[in-house]
């Protein structure tokens, strides 16, 4: 089947304007799952509207929770202090906030819940988190060891001492904290497996549950205690996405332009607003990149590494195989196929030999970029293509994931972009 495909003309100048950036994904999903958690009406803003919310707010909506549109980034949310059944499976397509946090919320519902997702999602691992709730008294589980997970909950769970491990995914741990406060006692989770990779998203979630009124703290880097007492309903703003801003980051340093995203690194609290200082240094980025604190990121930080001045080794980023595809794999292609030996593969590690030279060498007059159905992957290689002529993106839709607006706001910086249909 062929897809739609985007052709991007490289820019002959800076980019230079003001971008509105979308609502934080991992924020809006975790503040809408905890406010429908509560007891009584919520009002977010700023929030991100995209498929990971959608499908998120679906699936609440199916378990009786209401949720009112005010406006493009406002809504309502009302819950009755618990999730009630659902008629039908929870579809949540390949939003992995949406999956680990309901997979985990569920436990609340009194009656069976399927929770299922589309053909990437079930191909992504969610047996530690299954491992975790069936220790917490909770009947989950998947013939695969990845969704569909079917839930067989009875309203509540055991709280108490548990382990969770994070070394396939942060969000196993979040979702066990989002659950963990509406327990009838104190749970202490400890975290196995080893250092975690982004371990700022368990900082976002206790951050968005002390929010709506729970008790949460980090006595060490491996250990939580979440107190019982449900969430208490609140207004609540959500921050502009940090793994967005990365691409328009980029976009200014590749380009020498000047984009006012209206938001300063510093003050945004997700991980990827690390990758800001890396991106600043372009074209002398560090010759080696832990990437395990800002995985989101690596692929922006990649195709910018290909016009860096020297190679740039990518490290601590084996996570990158199980997000929406295999993103070491993707990246590695898709550098590839715009110049054989860009980039090479060293067991996890990505390396990516870059040169600003690039931008002048014999090389693939055509290169056509697998998106590989992933958003980050269609949104970082349209960088390449601001420098680069014949760099094509092949399903330029799937920004739709986080970012629906990314090809208009390319464009309302001057940047010529034709979508066309096969
Ligand atoms: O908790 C979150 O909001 C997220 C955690 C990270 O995933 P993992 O914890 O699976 O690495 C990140 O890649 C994802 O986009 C969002
Ligand atoms: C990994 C990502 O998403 P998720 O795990 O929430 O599907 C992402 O947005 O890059």
């Amino acid at each position: 089947m062929s897809l739609p495909v985007a052709r991007i003309t490289p820019v002959t100048q800076p980019l230079v304007g003001r971008v509105t950036l979308p609502g934080s994904k991992s924020v809006t999903n975790r503040a809408l799952l905890v406010a429908g958690m509560a007891r009584g009406t919520s009002r977010l803003t700023g929030i991100l509207r995209s498929d990971d919310t959608h499908y998120m707010m679906t699936a609440l909506r199916a378990m009786g929770v209401g949720i009112t549109e005010l406006d493009e980034t406002t809504v309502e949310v009302t819950g009755t202090g618990t999730l009630h059944a659902a008629e039908e499976p929870l579809f949540l397509g390949n939003a992995g906030t949406a999956t680990r946090f309901l997979t985990a919320a569920v436990a609340l519902v009194d009656g069976t819940t399927i929770v299922s997702g589309d053909e990437h999602m079930q191909k992504r691992p969610i047996a530690p988190l299954l491992d975790t709730l069936q220790a917490m008294g909770v009947d989950a589980s998947s013939d695969t060891g990845c969704p569909p997970v079917t839930v067989r909950g009875t309203g509540t769970f055991q709280s108490g001492e548990i382990e969770v491990s994070g070394k396939l995914s942060s969000q196993y741990i979040s979702a066990i904290m989002m659950l963990a406060a509406m327990g009838d006692g104190e749970t202490r989770i400890t975290i196995t497996g080893g250092q975690i990779g982004a371990v700022g998203y368990l900082h976002i979630t206790a951050a968005v549950m002390r929010a709506f009124g729970a008790t949460v703290e980090f006595p060490s880097d491996s250990e939580i205690i979440v107190a019982p007492g449900g969430y208490t309903a609140t207004d609540y703003h959500v921050e502009p996405d940090a793994s967005a801003a990365t691409y328009l980051w980029a976009a200014e340093k590749l380009t020498g332009g000047r984009i006012d995203i209206g938001v300063a690194p510093e003050d945004m609290n997700q991980p990827d607003a690390k990758a800001y200082d890396i991106i600043a240094a372009f074209p002398q980025m560090p010759a080696e990149i832990d990437g395990s604190q800002m995985q989101d990121a690596i692929p922006t930080l990649a195709v910018l590494a290909a016009f860096n001045h020297t190679p740039v080794r990518f490290t601590g980023i084996e996570n990158l195989r199980v997000k929406e595809c295999d993103r070491i794999d993707a990246v590695h292609k898709g550098l590839t196929a715009i110049h054989e030996g860009l980039a090479t593969v060293e067991g996890d590690d990505l390396i990516v030999n870059g040169s600003l030279a690039l931008a002048g060498q014999a090389r693939n007059s055509i290169s056509l970029i697998d998106s590989h159905a992933d958003h980050r992957i269609a949104m970082s290689f349209a960088l390449a293509a601001l420098h680069l002529p014949g760099v094509t993106i092949e399903d330029p839709d799937c920004v739709s994931k986080t970012f629906p607006d990314y090809w208009e706001v390319l464009r309302g910086l001057g940047v010529e972009v034709n979508i066309t249909q096969p």
